[in-house]
């Protein structure tokens, strides 16, 4: 199956601009991509992942951390999320996985779970309302990204009689928008968005209510 990871590449993260500098930010979103491609590539060597990106990028980085051979295809494409991934859709008869590139957390297991569960809409939700990832095998589903989009979606498939699925994932669950996030990546992340956090200083907070993250004003980039 062709696994489309939409990629956000000019001003990637913007809810995370109170905590970390714009270079951070490309950088963050870079690491999160690195770790969904390698989800992707562990969960099975035949899904043939293709970015979906609003601007070229080099992938030269990404060989000292992956073997993936051979690298993802990189489709450019400046428009709004659900037009460029609408599009996509449009131009293939196949079968498609949509998996967002800021699951920081997602594994080889829960991809599985997503492009190995029958049904023509796979859905697995975000938390606050999102689509995190999607199996789509009816021809006439279309997207509809943004504010309640796994109810949409929902709606969306009945409207074409397509059969609907939800995957229940943690992993897949948590996109990676709030410096809120950035703690649940502290403490389940396998991967190289973790270990970038790490490299930077940033630590769990657990002294008030609800755990978040913190980090000495030494270790911000000089662009913060
Ligand atoms: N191709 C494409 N991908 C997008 C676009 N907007 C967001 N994405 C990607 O879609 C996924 C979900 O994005 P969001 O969390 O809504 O937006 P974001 O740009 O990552 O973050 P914010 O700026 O904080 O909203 C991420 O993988 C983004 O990289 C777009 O216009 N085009
Ligand atoms: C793309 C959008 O992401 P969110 O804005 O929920 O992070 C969605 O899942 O509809």
């Amino acid at each position: 199956m062709q696994v489309v990871v939409p990629f956000a590449a000019e001003t990637p993260k913007t809810r995370l601009s109170t905590v970390l500098a714009p270079s951070e930010r490309h950088a963050v979103a870079r690491a999160m991509l690195a770790d969904v491609l390698d989800a992707i590539a562990e969960a099975d060597p035949e899904l043939d992942p293709l970015i979906l990106s609003t601007a070229p990028i080099e992938l030269d980085e990404y060989d000292e951390f992956t073997d993936r051979v051979p690298r993802p295809v990189v489709a450019v494409d400046d428009r709004p999320l659900t037009e460029a991934v609408n599009d996509h859709l449009v131009s293939t008869a196949e079968p498609v996985a949509i998996v967002m590139a800021d699951l920081a957390l997602a594994t080889p297991e829960a991809i599985t779970d997503v492009v190995e569960t029958p049904g023509d809409v796979v859905i697995a939700p975000g938390r606050g309302g999102g689509t995190n990832a999607l199996a789509v095998r009816h021809p006439e589903f279309r997207v509809d990204y943004h504010g309640a989009s796994y109810r949409d979606h929902r709606a969306r498939a009945r409207e074409v009689g397509a059969t609907i699925e939800t995957v229940d994932s943690f992993r897949l669950g948590t996109d990676i928008d709030e410096p809120a996030d950035l703690a649940e990546v502290l403490l389940h992340g396998r991967g190289r968005t973790a270990a970038t956090l790490r490299e930077w200083g940033f630590e769990l907070e657990t002294s008030d209510g609800r755990v978040g993250v913190d980090r000495s004003a030494a270790d911000s980039a000089s662009d913060f």
